[in-house]
């Protein structure tokens, strides 16, 4: 079982994953293998890994809002006292937007088009509360202001008359006005340019402090996950093949994948001596046996092929990687 010790021990989890795997409906195809993670009260978490390797899915999982055409086939996933995976669609709709807020990429599609954006938090307030439009109106106004936007304007505003990083901040006004104890970011700067989305980010951690809410930060972008968080979990093909403190995975990259996304990082304030890295094979090419990252790994080894479980380096570090114990061997031997 993939263990996330930085995080397992702790008692003030506000998420606890434990062993979740999911799989296509009648078929043997494992998108989410034994998955295993925590984020405790009030802090980031980064789940960091290539398309297609299962963040979203994981996401989905949380939100209890997985397709009819996949199912969970092992695991739990606890919100506080709440096992997600066994509540009611009633008792899920309860939770989400005011337990677990969603922020996506897909901004774009938050508001709808036609309709100005005061008008549809007010009926998203009053949706969940029992406010007359006056109050929701002060309401709305309220957490426009928090996310630094010109309140009135873009209250009064139809969604195409704002920029891209106006809507994304008003999706996130909307996303945290019922307070959330979770916020799934999921990619929400992929469709942003870089100085705006380095903002979403700012406006994210700085909410993160104000509200005391946990955030599950999804990205394919290691620099976003590198500056923000304080655990990362990397993944690929569906499994987080490394995880643990940030600053521990950056100094110390065990698994050959998260080395490698570490080496291919183009740095603006150094300058390239020697070509990136590339990675063998093609992206989302996952071995079904053993280490799903084994067909394109550099140092893969026969045992490869087997069960690789998660091993700990200390307290903050694990890897499912073979060169776990090649790395404990050395600094036994160099100490
Ligand atoms: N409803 C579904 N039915 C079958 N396969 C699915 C379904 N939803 C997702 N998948 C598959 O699960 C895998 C993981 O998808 P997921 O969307 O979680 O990837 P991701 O890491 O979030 O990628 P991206 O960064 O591109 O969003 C992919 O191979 C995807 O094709």
């Amino acid at each position: 079982m993939i263990e996330n010790k930085t995080t397992a021990t702790s008692e003030n989890n506000l998420l606890v994953v434990e062993n979740l795997s999911v799989t296509v409906r009648n078929s043997r195809e494992k998108l989410i293998r034994n998955l295993h993670f925590s984020i405790p009260q009030g802090e980031i978490f980064g789940l960091v890994g290539e398309s297609g390797s299962g963040k979203s899915l994981t996401a989905t999982v949380i939100l209890g809002m997985l397709s009819k055409s996949l199912e969970v086939t092992s695991g739990s996933v606890k919100l506080g006292q709440s096992e997600i995976t066994s509540l009611s669609e009633r008792e899920l709709r309860n939770i989400r937007g005011k337990e677990i807020a969603y922020l996506s990429q897909n901004y774009q599609s938050f508001f709808t088009p036609f309709i100005k954006v005061g008008k549809q938090f007010i009926e998203i307030i009053r949706c969940h509360t029992d406010m007359s439009r006056k109050e929701a109106r002060k309401v709305a106004i309220h957490w426009l202001n928090k996310v630094h936007l010109p309140a009135e304007r873009v209250f009064n505003s139809f969604p195409d008359e704002l920029s891209g990083g106006q809507l994304q901040r008003a999706a996130i006004a909307s996303a945290i006005m019922f307070r959330p104890k979770l916020i799934i970011a999921d990619e929400p700067t992929t469709a942003l340019d870089v100085l705006t989305g380095e903002r979403i980010l700012d406006l994210l951690s700085e909410l993160k402090e104000e509200l005391n809410c946990s955030i599950l930060l999804i990205s394919h972008d290691l620099k976003h996950i590198i500056n923000r968080t304080r655990t990362v979990g990397v993944m690929y093909g569906g499994r987080i093949v490394e995880i643990g403190k940030t600053s521990a995975v950056l100094a110390n990259p065990i698994h050959p994948y998260t080395d490698l996304l570490l080496q291919s990082r183009l740095r603006l304030n150094k300058h390239i001596q020697h070509e990136l890295p590339t990675m063998l094979g093609e992206p989302g090419l996952i071995a079904e046996e053993g280490c799903p990252f084994s067909k394109r790994c550099p140092s893969v080894r026969e045992s490869c092929s087997n069960k690789v479980p998660m091993s700990s380096l200390g307290t903050h570090h694990s890897a499912a990687c073979h060169l776990v114990n090649a790395e404990r061997e050395e600094r036994y031997v160099t100490r």
